[in-house]
């Protein structure tokens, strides 16, 4: 099976142009099929602010009433997601943007109201991987940012590591996928004060145990969960780390297997 990497670009490297210009070259560079993912929670709040927007977050996640939905599809889906593109053209890779919407590759299913009525917010469904992989074959790289649909005309905010997962186990019918969620630190970390403390390895055992101790929490717990599931489904690979373990050269990454 031909090889396909998915890559997910975290909150922080988008904010800061140098960070995104040096990680796009790296993409750019990057021999193999391959699939960008992005997500741009820093910058919807900082817009939505602008707009006199509250941003409520629960869990770590964003409530998404109508308002903040429609702040999320410009951010997300124009100025984030276009940028990236405008960028990757100016490298020479044939990159083009989309939500779920666009030939109709993720569909999901609206949040159902429990004790928190968490909004538009979509929970992955169906993963389109042979349309994909029609852009794939035609030598496009997509680049998805966060936002699905319910296939009946609703877009909805949906977590871009959820989304990587979710692309991932879709097309690891097709392809040999490995996933990369790059973010500002070098991996996942045994003591949040050494940035150099990295756990080379995490299995489903070593997991519970880090769970136990609570060496990770926050947005590392669902992180984690997404990347359990993407390999109980088919994807042969997942790393954490930061951008330059795309090229291999820094050895500080983690590396998740079952
Ligand atoms: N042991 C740990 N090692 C590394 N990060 C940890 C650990 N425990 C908790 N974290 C937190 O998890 C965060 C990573 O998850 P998060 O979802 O915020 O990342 P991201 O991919 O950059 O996010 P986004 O897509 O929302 O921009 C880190 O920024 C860190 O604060």
């Amino acid at each position: 099976m031909e090889k396909l990497s998915i890559i997910k670009i975290g909150g922080n490297i988008i904010e800061d142009e140098a960070s995104l210009n040096a990680f796009l070259k790296l993409f750019s560079n990057l021999e193999g099929k391959k699939i960008l993912v992005h997500g741009g929670g820093k910058r919807a709040t900082h817009i939505a602010s602008k707009l006199g927007i509250e941003s409520k977050m629960v869990n770590g996640r964003r409530i998404t009433d109508a308002e903040t939905l429609e702040v999320i599809t410009m951010v997300y889906g124009g100025l984030v997601n276009k940028n990236v593109v405008a960028k990757l053209q100016a490298m020479g890779t044939d990159a083009i943007g989309l939500t779920g919407a666009d030939i109709n590759s993720i569909q999901s299913d609206k949040r159902p109201v429990k004790e928190i009525d968490f909004g538009f917010v979509g929970d992955v469904k169906k993963v389109a991987n042979n349309s994909i992989d029609k852009l794939i074959k035609a030598d496009f790289t997509p680049v998805f940012c966060a936002i699905t649909h319910d296939g009946k005309g609703q877009l909805l905010n949906t977590n871009a590591d959820t989304i990587t997962s979710t692309i991932a186990v879709g097309m690891s019918e097709l392809y040999d996928t490995s996933i990369y969620y790059c973010f500002e630190l070098n991996g996942v970390l045994q003591d949040f004060d050494d940035k150099d403390s990295v756990i080379k390895h995490i299995d489903s055992k070593t997991y519970q145990q880090l769970l136990k101790d609570e060496v990770i929490s926050d947005g590392m717990i669902p992180k984690l969960d997404n990347c359990f599931d993407a390999l109980h489904n088919g994807v042969q690979k997942v790393h954490i780390g930061n951008t330059s373990m795309l090229t291999k050269e820094n050895e500080l990454f983690t590396t998740i297997t079952l």
